[in-house]
């Protein structure tokens, strides 16, 4: 079966969140169960010069409204395909927005140009796999094309939904009769994420919690009406992690390899931290974070916590970048707790490994999860996840208490609000476990044991796809 795979970011081309992890993997997730997958990338200037010098495959004069090329690669070893329209995508900034963080105006118009040449080369495909906003406008192109190629629509995260003025319509190069409610008209405006999921012939979430959750107001964002609707066509498959870049025991972003035989070898890597992020040396855990800082993943709650923290021993390794407001908050708590408290402000996928391979505890205080991977990359890697019970995170977690630790089976901290006696209450937990060693390793190896690979989300995906080539 051949199947093209239409999204915004891959890695390891061009990565700004989760997206780019699942989308990069799932190539080799499908190929053991006999399926094909070309990925189809806007070309970003970074992605165009990966190719090299490429062959145009294909020519568009008019892309809604702009002159376009097809150019052909690899990623991973796997068939790429590359949409080349400069006057969409060659510009400096990142995917989405310019280099002072504002979004690009035509951003409607840049991938709903990705859905239309989607549709355009679904014909020799069996099946085309969109995701999220950025990739939702192919299913809705299938749809009133009249096409008979199925697709499905995967939703990494309902908060983003491509949504704009009604103005934009007219650009869209769709029949009149699309602008209705069960077609891309929303709220009075456009839709894109809405415009695929009334049109794609089945809808994934990235975990059955979140599956079930956007059925509901306070989850789907708006979209809660819609998914209900098409309850029957909604699914959840839970994320896997690439071994062959998740994996402590070949990593090479860690000063010190190990296994969950070998957990001692992490002191190296937590030394390293320490260093990276200006702490002290202590025998205490080192909680750390590798996020978006922004709402939905708490990190207003956390900020508030910092002093808290510090009082009961703990200290913090925090990287990453977002809300303005944010990253202010986190450097003044650094400024406050020298040697306590380290932020790197900023994108840094090598420290990302570091401080997986060498903290004590992973803080995943979000208010909505899909999936979330960097609970299930410090499961892999012996960093104790904490997380709000949310989504994929209740999925992917086996909360620590009494009776799954008397049972050896824990592998984290759950916590239920996401408020800050919620989360005190869970950095306490998870001081008084680590302050036991023995039940905090056996957490840490027990986790490292789980499986998260692909095998069995690849083989979900696989029987997905099947029963729509068949149907
Ligand atoms: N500053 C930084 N430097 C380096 N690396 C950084 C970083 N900040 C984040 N990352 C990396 O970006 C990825 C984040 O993935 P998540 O799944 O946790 O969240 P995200 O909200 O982006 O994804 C959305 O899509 C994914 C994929 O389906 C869902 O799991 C998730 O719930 C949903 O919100 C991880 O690989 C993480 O290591």
């Amino acid at each position: 079966m051949h199947v093209l795979s239409v999204a915004s970011e891959a890695y390891p081309l061009v990565k700004t969140g989760g997206l780019a992890d699942v989308v990069g993997a799932l190539s080799a997730a499908l190929a053991p169960h006999g399926i094909e997958t070309t990925t189809l990338l806007p070309g970003y200037p970074s992605v165009v010069k990966s190719l090299g010098r490429a062959k145009a495959i294909r020519r568009w004069d008019d892309l809604l409204g702009t002159p376009a090329r097809l150019l052909g690669g690899r990623i991973d070893g796997h068939p790429l395909l590359v949409l080349d329209a400069p006057d969409l995508f060659a510009r400096d900034g990142g995917p989405y927005a310019d280099a002072t963080g504002r979004d690009w105006d035509d951003n409607w118009r840049r991938f709903a140009a990705l859905g239309r040449a989607a549709a355009d080369l679904a014909g020799q495909f069996d099946l085309v796999h969109a995701h999220d906003w950025q990739g939702a406008m192919a299913p809705a192109y299938l749809r009133y094309d009249g096409a008979q190629v199925p697709s499905v629509l995967t939703i990494h995260n309902i908060a983003f939904q491509g949504r704009y003025d009604a103005a934009v319509f007219a650009g869209l190069g769709l029949p009149e009769t699309a602008y209705a409610l069960d077609g891309v008209e929303y709220y009075g405006g456009v839709g894109l994420l809405k415009a695929g999921l009334a049109s794609a012939d089945a809808i994934t979430t990235v975990s059955p919690s979140y599956a079930e959750e956007i059925r509901h107001g306070e989850f789907g964002m708006g979209l809660e009406g819609l998914i209900e609707a098409r309850r029957d066509r909604v699914s959840g498959i839970v994320n896997g992690i690439d071994p062959a870049v998740w994996s402590p025991e070949t990593d090479a972003a860690l000063p010190a390899r190990y296994t969950a035989r070998t957990l001692s070898r992490r002191r190296t890597n937590k030394r390293a931290v320490e260093q990276a992020f200006g702490l002290d040396g202590d025998d205490g855990p080192i909680f750390v974070v590798v996020s978006r800082l922004t709402w939905q993943k708490g990190m207003d709650v956390l900020a508030g916590q910092l002093d808290a923290m510090v009082a009961m021993g703990g200290r913090l390794a925090l990287l990453g970048s977002g809300d303005a407001a944010l990253e202010q908050a986190f450097r003044a708590a650094s400024n406050r707790h020298p040697g306590r408290i380290g932020v790197r402000i900023g994108y840094d996928e090598a420290l990302s490994h570091l401080l997986q391979g060498g903290g004590d505890a992973i803080l995943i205080p979000s208010r909505f999860e899909p999936c979330g991977l960097t609970q299930l990359y410090g499961l892999a890697y012996g960093c104790v996840p904490v997380v709000a019970r949310t989504g994929g995170l209740a999925d992917t977690v086996i909360d620590a208490n009494e009776a799954a630790v008397a049972a050896g089976v824990a592998t984290g901290i759950q916590f239920a609000a996401v408020t800050p006696d919620g989360l005190s209450q869970a950095l306490r937990r998870t001081m008084a476990l680590y302050a036991q060693p023995d039940p905090w390793s056996t957490m840490q190896k027990q986790g490292m044991r789980a499986d998260f690979s692909w095998t069995r989300s690849g083989a979900r995906y696989a029987e997905l796809y099947r029963s729509l080539v068949a149907a």
